[in-house]
């Protein structure tokens, strides 16, 4: 078998992502049709599309938190699910997937510190290590991930003591202490204040930039898009229809696409964020 540095070098001459003719149903209803895409290395692509489209499920599929009916997802060319089944591989390509959701999904009882220490662990090693404790070089990693995320001072903190954005930059240090060489983001900015959000987006912005973490983001709002993102990957109904550079999905593009449900994406939130700040 191959030692996981082994398998990260010989991921990279390959695609960090590769998604082809991925389908997903529910209840008869495509939320996933026929959805080909391909995310290299380091990129940081925006997902974008009105309620329903598809953002959600098509970054859960992603990782394997949720199977697709038909289509595969390769993950450093590896296969993470082949037509609506895990592949035995999964479980190790998962733990090169780090996840950032709306809601933050920390644990609020425990401190921001075991929060980052335990981001990688299942369910029983996770009991099991709050007992025994962690090690001197475990507890530091996570020191410096929060260090690294600009919440170092919180470290002792109990989660739920901690403000949105400071959650989210909990989740994004849970990342970091994985290891994750790809960060999936859902609406990551969408229960945060503008200020908040901006520093998320701007924490996301430079992990791609200074450590080439692929991102890939879902998110509503066209404006952020515009400002942070080059490669953009509209959905509607669960289609892919448009892939290109963000300048191309302009005003008219998006109405072509979604018709009034364009404005959705061109007038909601956050688009104080630009004029409250310095960006
Ligand atoms: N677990 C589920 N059970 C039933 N239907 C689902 C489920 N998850 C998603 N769907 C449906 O699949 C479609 C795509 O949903 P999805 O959440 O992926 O869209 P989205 O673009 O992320 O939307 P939003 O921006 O509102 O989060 C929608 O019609 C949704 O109702």
């Amino acid at each position: 078998m191959r030692s996981t540095t082994e398998f990260l070098d010989a991921s990279l001459a390959q695609p960090a992502v590769r998604v082809d003719r991925l389908s997903k149903s529910f209840r008869g209803q495509f939320a996933l049709q026929d959805v080909s895409l391909t995310v290299g290395m380091g990129e940081m692509v925006a997902l974008v599309g009105a309620s329903g489209s598809g953002k959600s499920t098509l970054l859960r599929n992603l990782n394997g938190l949720q199977q697709a009916d038909q289509g595969t997802v390769e993950i450093f060319g590896n296969p993470l699910q082949v037509g609506g089944k895990l592949h035995s591989k999964a479980r190790r390509l998962r733990s090169q997937i780090g996840f950032i959701f709306q809601q933050f999904n920390l644990v609020n009882r425990l401190t921001v510190l075991e929060n980052v220490l335990v981001g990688n662990l299942s369910q029983v090693s996770l009991w099991r290590s709050l007992v025994r404790g962690f090690s001197q070089s475990e507890k530091l990693r996570a020191l410096s991930a929060l260090e690294r995320v600009g919440i170092l001072n919180q470290a002792y903190k109990r989660a739920a003591a901690l403000s949105g954005g400071q959650q989210q930059r909990v989740a994004i240090a849970r990342c970091l202490m994985q290891g994750a060489q790809i960060i999936l983001a859902d609406e990551p900015i969408a229960s945060l204040d503008p200020e908040s959000a901006r520093k998320v987006m701007e924490l996301l912005t430079r992990l791609n930039q200074e450590q080439g973490i692929t991102i890939i983001t879902s998110l509503h709002q066209v404006q952020i898009v515009r400002h942070y993102f080059e490669r953009t990957i509209a959905l509607r109904d669960g289609s892919v229809r448009f892939d290109g550079h963000i300048s191309d999905l302009n005003d008219q593009r998006l109405n072509e696409i979604y018709g009034a449900a364009a404005e959705e994406l061109v007038l909601s939130g956050h688009a104080e964020i630009f004029s409250a700040s310095q960006v």
